[in-house]
C-alpha cells in the first residue's frame, strides 16, 4: 500500500478528529432513527461535503482517493455519517458533475456544498439485482419529461434535495434507453408529483430508506442528464459513474469493521478470565490476528480502487467490484467476531458492538449484492458477457452462429 502523502496525512487526520464528534452520537442516532442533522451542519463546516467537486463549482476539486480517506474515519466513528460523507462526494454528484450542463452542475454543487447528501434512484420493487429492467419511465411531453413510475430502497428518501432518478426514456412513443432526470426538492415539502414512504431497517438507522412513488413528476428538458453516447447507452454511462460510490459502500463497510475492531483490541487487553487478560486466549489471539488481517487486505483494495479514477474521472469497474465484494464480506465477519471477542457484554444494547453487526449487515446487499458484483468480476476477468436471463447464452450462441456463416 502506497503511503500517504503529507497532505493526505492531514485531511485524514482532520477528519479524525471532527469524526470523534460523531461517535459521541452515534449511538443516540441509532436509537432515535432521526437523520443526524446536527453532525451534517458540523461536516458541512469542516468541509467535507462536496470534498470532489471541482474548484471552477466551488468544491475543493479532491480526488476520490481524498473521499476515501475521510469516509474511512466517519464510518470508524458512526456508519450513518460515512454513507452521508459517500452520497454529499460520489454517486449522483459524480455523474452530475461528469455529464452535466454548467446549470445542472451549478444547481448540484450548490445542494452538496450546504450540506445536502443527494439520493439516487435505481432499484424497484420487481427490478432489483435486473436494474435494467426497471419500469420507471420518463416521457417527452412538450419541453418537459413526465415520469412514472416506484422506486425502493432510496438512501435519504424524504431527506435528500438533489435525487437523481434513473428512467426508461420514452421519445416519440419509441423506448430509447435509460437516462438519469434531476428532482430538486426545494423547503421542506417533496417535489410535486414525488412521495416517500419510510422503510424500518435493520441496521444504520439514522438513514431514513424508502420507497418512492413519482406520479405526474414533471421534469424539464434542462434537468435531464444525458450522459455522452446517447440513450441507449445511457444505463452503462450512469453506472460508470455509480463505481464511485460501489467504492464509497466499500468504504464504509472498511471503516466500521475497523472501528469493531477497535473495540475488541481494547476489550481483549482489559477483560480478564482464569486470571489472565482474554487476548492470551490463542483462540481470541488469532481472531484479532485475522480481523487485523481481513481490515487491511480490503483497505488494499479500496485504496487501489479509489486510485484507479481513469480519464472519465471514475474509478475502475473492476476494482469496484472487486473492493466492495471484499470490504462487505470482511465487515460481516468482522463485526461478528468483534461482538464474540466482548462476548454477553457485547450483545447489550448499552455497547456498540451489536450496532456494529447490524450497520455491516447492507454492504453485501445495497450498491449490487456480492453475489450479482462477483459475476461482474467473472464478466471482467473473462472479457466475456455472462448474461443471467435463462436465454442469453441461446442468444449469443446464436449471434456467433450467424457471425459464423456471414464470414464463410
Ligand atoms: C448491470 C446489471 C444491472 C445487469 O444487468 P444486464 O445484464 O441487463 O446489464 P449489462 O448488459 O451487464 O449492462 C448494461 C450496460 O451497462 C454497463 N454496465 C453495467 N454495470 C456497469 C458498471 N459497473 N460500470 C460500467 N458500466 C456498467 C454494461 O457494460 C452495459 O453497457 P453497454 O450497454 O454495453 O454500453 C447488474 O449486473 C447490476 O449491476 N446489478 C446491481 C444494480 C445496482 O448496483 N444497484 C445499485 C442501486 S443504488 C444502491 O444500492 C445504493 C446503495 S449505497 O449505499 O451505495
Ligand atoms: C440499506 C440499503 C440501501 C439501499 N440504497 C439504495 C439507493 O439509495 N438507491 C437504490 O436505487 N437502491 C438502493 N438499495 C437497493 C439495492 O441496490 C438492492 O437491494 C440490490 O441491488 C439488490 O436488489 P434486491 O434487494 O431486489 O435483491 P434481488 O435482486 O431480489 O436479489 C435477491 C437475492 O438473489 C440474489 N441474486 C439475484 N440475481 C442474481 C444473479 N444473477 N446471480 C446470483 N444471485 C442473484 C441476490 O444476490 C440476493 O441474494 C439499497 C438497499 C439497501 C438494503
Amino acid at each position: 500500500m502506497h503511503a500517504l502523502t503529507a497532505a493526505e496525512a492531514r485531511l485524514r487526520d482532520r477528519a479524525r478528529e471532527v469524526a470523534r464528534e460523531a461517535a459521541a452520537q452515534a449511538a443516540a442516532t441509532d436509537r432515535s432513527e432521526q437523520y443526524p442533522w446536527p453532525m451534517v451542519r458540523r461536516m458541512t463546516e469542516a468541509g467535507f461535503m462536496g470534498l470532489t467537486v471541482p474548484k471552477e463549482w466551488g468544491g475543493p476539486g479532491l480526488s476520490y482517493f481524498d473521499a476515501v480517506l475521510v469516509i474511512e474515519e466517519f464510518a470508524r466513528a458512526c456508519a450513518v455519517c460515512g454513507r452521508i460523507a459517500v452520497e454529499a462526494n460520489m454517486g449522483a454528484i459524480g455523474a452530475i458533475m461528469a455529464y452535466g450542463t454548467p446549470a445542472q452542475k451549478r444547481i448540484a454543487a450548490d445542494c452538496v456544498l450546504s450540506g445536502d447528501k443527494p439520493a439516487i434512484l435505481i432499484t424497484e420493487p420487481e427490478a432489483g439485482s435486473a436494474a435494467t429492467e426497471m419500469r420507471t419511465r420518463a416521457v417527452r411531453r412538450g419541453d418537459g419529461w413526465e415520469i412514472t413510475g416506484e422506486k425502493t430502497w432510496i438512501t435519504g428518501g424524504g431527506i435528500s434535495r438533489l435525487h437523481l432518478v434513473f428512467a426508461r426514456v420514452i421519445e416519440d412513443g419509441e423506448e430509447k434507453g435509460i437516462g438519469g432526470f434531476i428532482v430538486v426538492r426545494d423547503g421542506e415539502a417533496m417535489p410535486a408529483g414525488m412521495e416517500a414512504r419510510r422503510i424500518p431497517s435493520m441496521g444504520l438507522r439514522g438513514m431514513p430508506e424508502a420507497d418512492v412513488t413519482m406520479r405526474g413528476l414533471v421534469v424539464p428538458d434542462s434537468m435531464v442528464l444525458r450522459p455522452p453516447g446517447g440513450w441507449a447507452r445511457g444505463f452503462g454511462r450512469l453506472m460508470d459513474a455509480y463505481n464511485g460510490q460501489r467504492v464509497g459502500a466499500a468504504t464504509v463497510a472498511l471503516g466500521l469493521a475497523a472501528g469493531a475492531y477497535d473495540h475488541a483490541l481494547e476489550r481483549a487487553q482489559a477483560r480478564r478470565q482464569f486470571g489472565r487478560p482474554i487476548a492470551e486466549f490463542q483462540g481470541l489471539a488469532w481472531m484479532l490476528a485475522d480481523m487485523s488481517i481481513a481490515i487491511e487486505a480490503s483497505r488494499a483494495l479500496v485504496w487501489r480502487a479509489a486510485r484507479s479514477a481513469g480519464p472519465n474521472g471514475f474509478p475502475d469497474r473492476l476494482a469496484a467490484a472487486q473492493a466492495k465484494v471484499m470490504a462487505a464480506d470482511m465487515a460481516i465477519r468482522v463485526t461478528n467476531d468483534a461482538l464474540q471477542v466482548w462476548g454477553a457484554a457485547g450483545y447489550s444494547r448499552d455497547n456498540p458492538m451489536e450496532r456494529y453487526v447490524r450497520d455491516a449487515r447492507m454492504f453485501a446487499i445495497a450498491g449490487g449484492t456480492a453475489q450479482v458484483l462477483r459475476t461482474q468480476v467473472a464478466e471482467q476477468i473473462l472479457g466475456r458477457k455472462l448474461p443471467q436471463t435463462r436465454d442469453g447464452f441461446a442468444r449469443i450462441a446464436a449471434e456467433e452462429a450467424a457471425a459464423r456463416a456471414a464470414a464463410q
